[in-house]
Order: structure tokens, then C-alpha cells, then sequence
């Protein structure tokens, strides 16, 4: 990858598809799960494509298939070595992004099939100058679906439930004051899909989309 100039760079961080969506587990077949995993995460490299704001995005992740996706939107593969949790894969991105002199990383799951480029143009325009840190909670203001910091490797990162508070706190105890965003601004970031519900909302989006085209070739009860 080729920083040099600097820019807001987006990293999705993917862990193998065979160990995706486990909370799905009760409700639907590990092929689904995977088919599922893939093809939400091809909805967010076309959004990051197509966003204007950003200087240039990557995937960190040890599967193949993820990282091949990445390429083919015209991202970067980061190769995770050792999967270690999602903390540290975005660590290890923050880093890459640093070194290459990145001036702010923008860290988003790949489980977000309705966020669009207006909406990641959106979240970076409205993000302070200099040390800064924005946030985007889930729907249910637990979790974090969109974290922009400047710089890359400023931030602990600390996802899994309850981040948003975590992130929050971590940036005023660094002297920043967060950019905090209602996910109702947001919705397609807000819109992580983690339940059986989840999924079956996500039968309203467009057949144009990897996520909806998947969805209507198969049955949901
Ligand atoms: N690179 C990398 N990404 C991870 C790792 N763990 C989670 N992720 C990614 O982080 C984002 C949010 O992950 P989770 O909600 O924890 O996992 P999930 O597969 O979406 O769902 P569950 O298995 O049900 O928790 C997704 O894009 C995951 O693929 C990891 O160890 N390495
Ligand atoms: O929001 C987070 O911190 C991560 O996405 C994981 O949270 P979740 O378990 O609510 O998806």
C-alpha cells in the first residue's frame, strides 16, 4: 500500500468466513452464515469505493477469500497473521496506517450491508481537526459500527459489547473530546447485523446489493 500522501483510510477488519456470524448459528446453516459474511462485506468495500473522501481503503484479515475481495474492489489485502480478535486486527491496521503516514483511519465492520458513501462522506466531513476521535454506536448505543480517529494509532481500541462507552471515555481520558453521533444519522452504519432479526430486516434491501440479491435466493422463516 502507497500512503504517502496521507488521508483518511477505512480498514475492515474480517475474521475467516468459517468462523463468521456464530451468533447465527441457532438459526441458520454455516454455508449461509458464510455466503452471508461475504457478501455483506462485498456491500461495504462498493460503498467504500465509491466514497470520496477517502484516500484509500483495506481489508485486514487471514482468509483468502476476504482479502481477494478487497482487491477486487480496488483495496488492499492486510494480512493477518495470527487471528487474535477483532482489537487486535484493528491494532495491528492502526499501525500499518501510521507507518505509512496515514493522517486518520476510519474502522468499520464488514457486517454493515446498508452503509453507503454518503454516509462514510458524511462521518469523515463532519470529524474535528487534528487529535480527534468520532464515533458511531449501533442502533441499540451499545456497540461501535464507525470509529474515525486522527491519528491512526491514537486510540485503544476496545470493541465488543458495551464499546461505544468504552471508546468514548478512552478519547476524553487521552483529552479529546469525541464526536459522538446518534445512529438514527446514521443508519446504515447503525445496522450491524448480529441476530436472526437483523437478518430478516435486511429482506428490504435492494436487489442491486450482493446482500439483497443472496437474501432473495433463499427462504428465511
Ligand atoms: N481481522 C479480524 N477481524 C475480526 C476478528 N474478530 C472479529 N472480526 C471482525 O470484526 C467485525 C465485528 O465482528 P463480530 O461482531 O465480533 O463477529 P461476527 O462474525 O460479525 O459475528 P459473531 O461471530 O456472531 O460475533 C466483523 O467484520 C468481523 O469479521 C479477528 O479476530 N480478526
Ligand atoms: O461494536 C463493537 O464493539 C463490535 O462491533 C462488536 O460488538 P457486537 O458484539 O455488538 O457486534
Amino acid at each position: 500500500m502507497n500512503a504517502k500522501t496521507g488521508g483518511i483510510w477505512a480498514v475492515v477488519p474480517v475474521k475467516p468466513f468459517t468462523l463468521a456470524k456464530q451468533r447465527l448459528a441457532g438459526a441458520f446453516t454455516p454455508l449461509f452464515r458464510q455466503e452471508l459474511a461475504q457478501a455483506m462485506l462485498c456491500d461495504v468495500l462498493a460503498a467504500l469505493r465509491e466514497a470520496r473522501a477517502l484516500a484509500g481503503f483495506a481489508v485486514i484479515t487471514a482468509d483468502l477469500q476476504a482479502g481477494r475481495l478487497a482487491r477486487d474492489h480496488g483495496g488492499h489485502w492486510l494480512i493477518e497473521r495470527e487471528v487474535r480478535g477483532l482489537n487486535a486486527a484493528a491494532t495491528e491496521a492502526a499501525a500499518v496506517l501510521a507507518a505509512e503516514g496515514c493522517a486518520a483511519a476510519l474502522v468499520l465492520p464488514g457486517d454493515l450491508p446498508a452503509v453507503t458513501a454518503t454516509e462514510i462522506d458524511g462521518f469523515i466531513a463532519s470529524h474535528g481537526p487534528g487529535r480527534a476521535v468520532s464515533l458511531i454506536p449501533a442502533e441499540d448505543r451499545q456497540g461501535t459500527n464507525g470509529l474515525l480517529v486522527t491519528p491512526p494509532a491514537a486510540l485503544d481500541f476496545a470493541f465488543g459489547p458495551g464499546s461505544f462507552a468504552r471508546h468514548r471515555e478512552g478519547a476524553r481520558a487521552l483529552g479529546i473530546v469525541p464526536q459522538l453521533h446518534e445512529p438514527e444519522r446514521f443508519p446504515g452504519f447503525a445496522r450491524d447485523i448480529d441476530t436472526p432479526q437483523a437478518v430478516r430486516r435486511l429482506r428490504g434491501l435492494p436487489p442491486s446489493s450482493s446482500t439483497g440479491r443472496l437474501l432473495a435466493s433463499v427462504r428465511c422463516s
